[in-house]
Formats: structure tokens, C-alpha cells, sequence
């Protein structure tokens, strides 16, 4: 899509304002020069009439430049909110295997450059419009002065229209190559700021993802976009070459073969000088528009690739249905509740119907799920257990329905889950990933928030570390382990009926790890939650109501280790 037709969609009524201004202080502009002409011919006695007109026509020039431009640089501003606003609902509402594949390096590269390119270019756009204004009425005006020079103007704008269109699309295919690279830079830019420790303690490592990798590709880069903006550059100065080529023309050749009288050609070459003004000002705004129009295609590639499969809604950014027949909903901005009910709140088993997933792997060996047959139930511990790869933590997502099953049926109480309920099942779940994310408010939680927060901070040994202000946590620069701690303390405030941790326990400390699986998980299923903890921790797999092993996919339940005795229970030691 154009930047134009973009613009026409997001901010009709604005944009064609600033538009017609644009037109408007062009006509006005080249109307200026037919003004300057007359006062010439005027011989030194000008009227009052003229005076005055001279008067309105700068005010006219300047007060429509001024509305355009500001119109403009109004709009874009908006359109950057607009277009990350997008991007960022594109993201939210696309299934998750679709982010994990585009990839956030690309992600962000269209949310923090290319949205910034498109808002930089907007300005120009009154200049253009002017310019190509001053250009028509330049020539209306040569009508009148000379009907054959204002042909033969006519004539040269064509060809050198058509000169710029040929020369700039080869400027174009440079700057989508360039636009390519910029992915892979920010994949670079990642890896420098994420594996910071890393680099620093190797410098071959170093050296090598700088010289090798980021030069390659920042050279590649730095080319295609010289190459790309330099033909641009090419192209306005053939553009302009052909006016100048033009103007000598007028001068040197026009007066012998059309008898042009002396005044005319002054005239003819005066407006053509402001016309060859005023054109530079437009041509100057192309290349930046050439990457706009780049960036704009490559968001909308995004968007396109984001959009989740047909029947498959995009989830909502306002509407997280807590787990509850009704709850009150916190809806933090203004201090009021929205009630929000889940139509699987009173769920006793959750089973899975033949469910698989599958990853295609880059050489065409792929990792399959399933197809999984199997029951969770509420108020019990489940363990899943199983070797480095075995697909605990995919069936955590499939569980979850971050990944929806590719095939077969996830059911609650027998009624299955269909893309319309989707996001219900989803906020049935409070989960603590293995490569979780710790946001630093609590928005979004429910109401009673901040009284939960500082009794679980105190329960998870936190509150010498931590404390709540506002909705924040005051500090999330802690250790792994306490991290996680703050993690599992969101996910208690959360307060669903289902909780999952993924591998939670393995950056605790003995004590700690004690603490979790022979009090804290017991209270929770005592609390009638259904609990399934991924772990390798196989001192405490007898802390388990039921155990399942993954074994390359294929899920198998086991005897629990140490008999019938459960943990929080009578009759359990602790750290067996
Ligand atoms: N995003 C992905 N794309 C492609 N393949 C993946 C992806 N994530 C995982 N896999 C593959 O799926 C398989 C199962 O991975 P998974 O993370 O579920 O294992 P896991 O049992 O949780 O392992 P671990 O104990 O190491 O955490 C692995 O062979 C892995 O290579």
C-alpha cells in the first residue's frame, strides 16, 4: 500500500487538509512570480491594488505553508502511534508459534526503525504537493506569457518525470535490499546486548561476532542504502539536468526559432528559474519517500504475517477473563471493575483427545507431540518428568494453548475448546515459564492486589528485597532464584484454578526447593488448583499425586517413586 493511500485510510479529513494547503501555498507561490512580473512592468508606479495583492499573496503563501506543515507534522506523530499500536496489537493477537517464527530481532526492527522512517518522510509531503503546484500554475501563467514555451515546459516535465521514474526504481530495489539486511543487523544488535557476559569473556567470540558478522552485515547494509539513496540523488539531478538543459534552450535557441521578444524570454526564464526552485525542493524529498514507502510494505508484511489462521480470533488486549463464574476485573486506569465471567471456571478435568504438535526441523527432521491422550485434573499434582528434549515444555504450551493443538481436541468437562473460547481456556492457567518474564508492575492483577503481594512477599522471603510501591516492585534487579520467587508470587496473585511451573524449582536453594514442593504445592492443590510441575528434582518426585514421563514426544505414567506417601501430607520427610 502507498504512503498516500495509507494516509488517505488512517487520517482522511487531516491529510487532505494539510494536502489542499500544500496546493494551495504552491498556486499561491507561483502566483508571487506573475506578481513580481507585473510590478516590473509596472515601470516604478505601481497601483494600490497590486500593493495589496503583493500583501495577500504572501500572507496566502505563508499561512498555507504553515497549516500544511504543521498538519503534517501532527499526522505524523500519530501515524507513528497508530502504526506501532498496530504492530503491537499484531503481536498480541497472533498465535504464538507465528511471533516465535517472525522473530523478535524483525519485530522490533519494524516497531522502533521502520516506523520511525515512514513518520520522518510525512513532512515532505506539503513541499511536494506545493512544488507540484508551483509547477502547474508556472505553467498556466506561461500560457498567457507564451503559448509555445509553456508547451514546450510541459513537454520537459513530462521527460523528466519520466526520466526520475526510471531511474529511481532501480534506487527502490536497493533499499529493499537494504531493508533486508537491517533484520539481520538487529539480530546482531541482539545478540550483542543479550550475550553481553558471553562476549566480554571470550574475545575471539568477540572479535568474531564484530568483524565477521556485524561488519558483513553493517557493510552490506551501509551499501545497498548508498547505492539505493545515491540513484535517488541520481535521479533528482537528471530531473533537474532536464530543466536546466531546457531553460538554455529557451535562452540560446528559442529567440531565433519562435521571434520571443527580449521582455517574454525574461519572463519565460524568471518563472522557469522559481519552477527549477521549487521542483528541487519536491525531488528532495524523494529518496526519504522511497524508504518510506519500504518501511510501510515491510509493517505491512508483518501485519499480514501476524494475522492469526482463519477462525482463529486475535487475542483481545482488554479483555482477560480471570478464572472465576464472575469476578470483579480491575481495571486499573480508572480505579473501576469490569466483571468479566469464564465460561470454564467450574472445570474438574481438562483432557486431551489425540493432540499433537509438531516443529518441522531446518533439514526436514521435525519433533512431533503426540498424538496425546490424556487427563488433568483439578486438585491434583502432576508431575511431568522426561530427558533434555523430550517435550515437557511444548506440552506445556499445548496444555496452555499457546500453541493450539495441531491436531485432535483439547476438552474441559467433555465440551471441547473450540478458537472461539480460546482465550476463556487460556486465563484458566497461571504460569511460570522456564524463560518466564518478570514485568515490574502488577498491573492487570486483581483488586486486592497489593495487601496478597506483601503477605506472599513475606512468605517467599522476598520482603527484605522487595517492596510494593504504587503497583510496582521496587526492585527486579535480584537473582535468578529470587526472580522467580517475584514470578511465582504474580502468578499466586493471578489466582487461577490451573498453575504450571516449568522447571521452577531448579534455581532455588535447598531450602527454598524444600519449601515449594512439600508446602507450597500441597496448599495448592489443598486450595483446589490443579498443579503440574515440570522438574528433574527426582528427591522430591514422591511430592506428585500422579508422575508422566516424556519420552520423545510419547507421554507414559508412572508409579511415584516411594509409594502412596504425598508430600503435606501425613507422613512425609522431608526432602526424600
Ligand atoms: N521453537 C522451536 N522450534 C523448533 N523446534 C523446537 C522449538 N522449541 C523446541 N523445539 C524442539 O522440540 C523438542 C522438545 O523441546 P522442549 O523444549 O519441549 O523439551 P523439554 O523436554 O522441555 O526440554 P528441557 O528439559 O531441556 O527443557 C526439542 O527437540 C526441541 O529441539
Amino acid at each position: 500500500m502507498s504512503l498516500f493511500a495509507y494516509l488517505l485510510r488512517y487520517r482522511r479529513g487531516p491529510f487532505l487538509l494539510a494536502i489542499v494547503a500544500g496546493i494551495v501555498s504552491g498556486g499561491t507561490g507561483a502566483a508571487f512570480i506573475a506578481m513580481v512580473n507585473l510590478a516590473l512592468d509596472a515601470d516604478g508606479a505601481p497601483t494600490v491594488r497590486l500593493i495589496w495583492g503583493y500583501v495577500a499573496l504572501c500572507l496566502a503563501t505563508l499561512l498555507t505553508r504553515f497549516v500544511s506543515q504543521a498538519m503534517l507534522y501532527r499526522l505524523s506523530q500519530a501515524a507513528i502511534y497508530h502504526l506501532r499500536r498496530r504492530l503491537i496489537d499484531g503481536i498480541l493477537g497472533a498465535p504464538l508459534r507465528t511471533v516465535e517464527k517472525t522473530g523478535t530481532a524483525r519485530l522490533y526492527s519494524a516497531l522502533s526503525d521502520d516506523v520511525v522512517v515512514i513518520a520522518d518522510a510525512l513532512p515532505g509531503l506539503p513541499g511536494i504537493c506545493s512544488g507540484a503546484a508551483f509547477v502547474l500554475v508556472a505553467i498556466a501563467y506561461l500560457v498567457i506569457v507564451s503559448p509555445v514555451v509553456a508547451l514546450a515546459t510541459g513537454g520537459t516535465v513530462v521527460v523528466g518525470v519520466l526520466l526520475y521514474l526510471l531511474m529511481s526504481a532501480t534506487g527502490l530495489g536497493a533499499l529493499k535490499a537494504a531493508r533486508r539486511e537491517q533484520d539481520v543487523l538487529f539480530g546482531h544488535f541482539r545478540s550483542v546486548t543479550e550475550g553481553i557476559k558471553e562476549l566480554k569473556l571470550n574475545r575471539d567470540r568477540r572479535a568474531a561476532l564484530v568483524e565477521q558478522e556485524l561488519e558483513h552485515t553493517a557493510l552490506a547494509y551501509r551499501r545497498h542504502s548508498v547505492v539505493g539513496l545515491s540513484v535517488y540523488e541520481g535521479a533528482t539531478g537528471g530531473g533537474q539536468a532536464v530543466f536546466f538543459a531546457f531553460i538554455g534552450l529557451l535562452l540560446f535557441g528559442f529567440p531565433a526559432w519562435f521571434a520571443l521578444t527580449g521582455q517574454t524570454l525574461a519572463a519565460c526564464v524568471l518563472i522557469l528559474l522559481f519552477a527549477v526552485s521549487s521542483l528541487q525542493g519536491v525531488l528532495v524529498w524523494f529518496p526519504a519517500l522511497g524508504r518510506a514507502s519500504v518501511a510501510l510494505a515491510t509493517i505491512e508484511e508483518r501485519l499480514a504475517a501476524l494475522k492469526p489462521a482463519a477462525g482463529e480470533p486475535a487475542a483481545s488486549t482488554s479483555t482477560a477473563g480471570p478464572d472465576a463464574a464472575v469476578v470483579a476485573a480491575p481495571a486499573p486506569a480508572t480505579g473501576t471493575s469490569t466483571v468479566v465471567t469464564n465460561r470454564f471456571a467450574d472445570w474438574r478435568g481438562i483432557a486431551f483427545r489425540g493432540v499433537s504438535h509438531v516443529y518441522p526441523g531446518p533439514t526436514g527432521e521435525e519433533f512431533v507431540l503426540g498424538p496425546l491422550d490424556f487427563e488433568f485434573r483439578r486438585g491434583e499434582i502432576l508431575f511431568v518428568v522426561g530427558a533434555n528434549g523430550s517435550g515437557k515444555t511444548t506440552l506445556a504450551k499445548v496444555l496452555t494453548s499457546l500453541y493450539p493443538p495441531e491436531a485432535g481436541v483439547i476438552q474441559v468437562d467433555g465440551v471441547e475448546v473450540t478458537a472461539a473460547d480460546r482465550e476463556d481456556y487460556r486465563n484458566l492457567f497461571s504460569a511460570v515459564f522456564s524463560d518466564f518474564h518478570l514485568f515490574d508492575s502488577l498491573l492487570g492483577l486483581p483488586a486486592d492486589r497489593a495487601a496478597r503481594a506483601e503477605h506472599y512477599l513475606r512468605r517467599l522471603q522476598l520482603d527484605h528485597k522487595v517492596r510494593i510501591t504504587g503497583d510496582r516492585f521496587s526492585t527486579t534487579a535480584l537473582s535468578l532464584g529470587q526472580r522467580k520467587r517475584l514470578a511465582l508470587l504474580v502468578a499466586y496473585l493471578e489466582d487461577r484454578s490451573f498453575y504450571l511451573f516449568d522447571e521452577w524449582a531448579a534455581d532455588q536453594d535447598p531450602t527454598f526447593k524444600d519449601f515449594f514442593y512439600r508446602e507450597l504445592l500441597p496448599e495448592l492443590r489443598d486450595r483446589d488448583k490443579a498443579v503440574v510441575v515440570i522438574s528433574h528434582d527426582d528427591r522430591y518426585f514422591h511430592a506428585a499425586d500422579r508422575l508422566v514421563r516424556l519420552d520423545y514426544g510419547q507421554i507414559r505414567e508412572e508409579e511415584i517413586p516411594g509409594g502412596q506417601a504425598v508430600a503435606g501430607r501425613p507422613g512425609v520427610e522431608s526432602g526424600r
